[in-house]
């Protein structure tokens, strides 16, 4: 098992800091980054994959640099980028045969490991055909198995559910849930729900900095308390916008109903509502960014 540590790493283009004092440590397990668009998720990923340089701060695996590890270091990467790039007139056999010559795999192993790896994103069947008449979530299954030719034991994901249907996201579920019992498995997403089951550990990241950190059940408990349900005439609706989180909202008939997040109850007709993992996640969001760092 490695220890993949990041200690106060920053990145910064220019002036612009994408990826502020972020501390974290990752041992096996699967850890999903959670974080709008242009949260620094992407330039995060390719810090820890040795892509870009941090600015400051350090980035060690098993208490060696990254950097200086090299090769070892990349012997132990798997990694989907989000513009992961593929020849439409390859087909899925031999496209993963064309990735596993450029990580330099040896040939005896290549063909068993691919087999193995088109069974497992269920792709077998498909194999023969061309990757330009794929689908979406076919092509995603696809990058996934290129990352995992080598047996990585740290496994980076970059969107993977980007454009998938909703059949498609739960299937990438299961294949990263069976993934994430003997490596590290980072993904990110911006959408909460595909998070929820499959991450051991959610990291919130917010303007480049983490803003929440833990479990499932330890990111819910933060809003316990602070989720309302409320119904209220449709004028009313701006005012309680501009003043509190609103994760919710619903018409009906004349009035509107309402799911308020709040320390406070916001009203006196306001009922306390059972909290999701949506609402802690908006919740966090509403916090300013700083590092809080974790294990
Ligand atoms: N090469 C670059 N030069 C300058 N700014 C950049 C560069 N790459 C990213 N940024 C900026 O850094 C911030 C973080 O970008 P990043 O791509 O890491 O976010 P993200 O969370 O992955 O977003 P998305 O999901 O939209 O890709 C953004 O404000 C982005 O505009």
């Amino acid at each position: 098992m490695h220890e993949l540590k990041l200690m106060d790493v920053q990145k910064k283009y220019k002036e612009k800091e994408a990826v502020r004092q972020f501390t974290f440590t990752f041992t096996n397990g699967v850890y999903g980054l959670l974080g709008e668009n242009g949260a620094g998720k992407t330039t995060l990923m390719r810090l820890i994959c040795g892509i870009l340089q941090p600015t400051n701060g350090t980035i060690t695996c098993d208490n060696i640099r990254i950097a200086e590890m090299g090769a070892d270091y990349r012997r132990l990467l798997g990694y989907l980028p989000q513009d992961f790039g593929y020849y439409g007139e390859f087909t899925a056999n031999r496209f993963l045969n064309y990735m596993a010559a450029l990580k330099a795999l040896p040939a005896d192993y290549v063909q068993g490991r691919i087999e193995e790896l088109l069974e497992l994103v269920d792709l077998k069947d498909m194999k023969n055909r061309k990757l330009k008449t794929y689908s979406g979530g076919m092509l995603r299954r696809i990058g996934i198995a290129q990352a995992l030719l080598n047996e990585p034991e740290i496994l980076i994901l970059d969107e993977p559910t980007a454009g998938l249907d909703p059949k498609e996201r739960v299937r990438f579920r299961n294949i990263i849930s069976s993934l994430g019992k003997n490596r590290i498995v980072l993904f990110s997403t911006h959408i909460v729900s595909d998070v929820e089951y499959i991450a051991d550990r959610i990291l919130i990241l917010k303007s480049g900095g983490l803003i929440g950190q833990g479990t499932e059940s330890e990111i819910m408990n933060d809003v316990k308390g602070h989720v309302w349900q409320c119904v209220v005439p449709e004028r009313e609706v701006q005012k309680i916008n501009e003043k509190y989180i609103v994760s919710n909202l619903r018409n009906s008939g004349e009035n509107v109903e309402l799911r308020i997040i709040s320390e406070f109850q916001p009203m006196n007709e306001a009922k306390y509502a059972e909290a999701t993992l949506e609402d802690a996640y908006l919740y966090q969001m509403g916090k300013t960014p700083a590092s809080i760092g974790g294990e």
